[in-house]
């Protein structure tokens, strides 16, 4: 039966093909402030030179580098303090044979071309002992010399991050064109999953609306909405009629196994989305493709499965259109500290905790895809490929840092 099991790349790429294909919702335009995190849809170029004006680069003095020329340790020079310039005051103008005392960030007076550092002088307010000569533009930020006006400061598709934002907020940059984050509707499906906070024997609270649209929103993308449905084909279909607008991309969970009640498989079947099964554990059963015209992925229901799958098949995609970095979790080899097994012909994704430090990794919890308290503690992914069944203590293990 396992040659029938597609390969995880397989459905990978379809995902990717489904959702990049037709998916370029047009950039918008976004308060800068508000922009961490999101992508650059076209440069920017700077309105304004940064500094906007000569400063100083340090507290100390304004001076004519010439009237200075001569000073050092055995020949101090001696000037007249004129005016004193704080940080936010305003430039004034140096006579010839005079210092202005000036701090860190103030404006370099007219007249002036570099600036002697305090420590290199007596401190003096009315007179000012130089000990050291400096040259012209010495301790002088130049207006411009960070960024002149129209250097293309930031590229399109670039990951707006701390820097951007201090730089845009810096060049008073207001607004800037983003890449559209994908919209994704998140829906749970079953009958036993209860509305009610404390559920009847049976009914279970819905742990996957939670947790997709948090991995959605970790993904670069909105999770817009998050429903519940039960096994219900008409029910189901009626709701996504009403909840398709706006919408990017559709991802259930639940429903797509084998079983008499299955309100995915058996809703989207027959309207064009596949079903499959995939050579990989948790996470086998999967379904993909188009429901009036938007791409629909479904998960399986097992909250483990759904996570993992999501992980395998929607982050990557979803990080890709919306132009986002590393699009993959950052894969890292560590050494097993203790044996276990995998089934034969399914990528087995087993769950871990990661210890960085000694390079080792340890299996946290069983394989089987019911057990959320376990998913919950582990912090990484063992990837063990198809064809390997078993893995000894101290062997290494490829790792996907789900921190990363
Ligand atoms: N005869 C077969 N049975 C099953 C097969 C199979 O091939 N043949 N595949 C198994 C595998 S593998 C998986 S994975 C699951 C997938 O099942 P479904 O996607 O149809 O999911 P459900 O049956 O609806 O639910 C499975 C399990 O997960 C719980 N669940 C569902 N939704 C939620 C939710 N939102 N929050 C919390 N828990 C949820 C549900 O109650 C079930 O316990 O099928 C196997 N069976
Ligand atoms: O493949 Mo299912 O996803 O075992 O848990």
């Amino acid at each position: 039966m396992t040659a029938a099991l597609l390969p995880v790349a397989d459905h990978q790429a379809r995902v990717l093909s489904l959702l990049a294909d037709g998916s370029a919702r047009a950039p918008e335009s976004v308060p800068a402030a508000g922009a961490a995190g999101r992508v650059l849809a076209a440069a920017v170029a700077s309105p304004e030179p940064l500094p906007a004006f000569d400063n100083s680069a340090m507290d100390g003095y304004a001076v004519r580098a010439a009237d200075v020329a001569g000073a050092g340790a055995d020949s101090p020079v001696r000037l007249t303090v004129a005016g004193e310039i704080p940080a936010g005051a305003a430039a004034g103008t140096l006579a010839p044979g005079t210092a202005h005392r000036i701090m860190t960030g103030a404006p370099v007076p007219a007249g002036a071309d570099a600036i002697v550092e305090v420590e290199q002088t007596d401190g003096g307010t009315d007179v000012v002992t130089v000990r050291a000569a400096r040259e012209a533009g010495s301790f002088v930020r130049a207006r411009g010399g960070d960024v002149a006006v129209g250097d293309p400061v930031l590229a399109a598709g670039t990951l707006v991050g701390p820097a951007q934002l201090g730089l845009l907020a810096a060049l008073g940059v207001p607004e800037i064109e983003v890449r559209a984050r994908p919209r994704v509707l998140v829906v749970s499906t079953g009958s036993e999953l209860a509305a009610d906070p404390r559920p009847e024997l049976g009914q279970i609270r819905d742990a996957n609306g939670a947790m997709l649209a948090a991995a959605v929103e970790d993904a670069g993308a909105v999770a817009v909405r998050r429903l519940w449905v039960a096994d219900d084909v008409p029910a189901f279909l009626a709701l996504l009629d009403a909840e398709l607008d706006g919408i990017d991309l559709v991802l259930t969970s639940g429903g797509v196994s084998a079983g008499a009640y299955e309100v995915v498989k058996d809703g989207l079947g027959p309207r064009g989305i596949e079903f499959v099964k995939v050579a990989m554990q948790p996470g086998m059963p999967q379904g993909a493709g188009r429901y009036d015209g938007v791409p629909v992925v479904c998960l399986p229901g097992n909250p483990v499965s759904s996570l993992v799958s999501f992980e395998v098949f929607v982050r990557p995609a979803l990080r890709a259109v919306a132009g986002l970095p590393r699009t993959t979790r950052p894969v890292v080899h560590a050494a097993l500290t203790e044996a276990i097994e995998s089934v034969p012909g399914k990528r087995q994704l087993r769950r871990g905790r990661l210890d960085r430090a000694a390079g080792t990794v340890r299996p946290w919890g069983p394989p089987g895809s019911g057990f959320l308290g376990w998913l919950a503690g582990a912090d990484c992914l063992l990837d063990i490929p198809a064809d390997v069944t078993a893995v000894g203590a101290g062997e290494p293990v490829a790792v996907w840092d789900l921190t990363g």
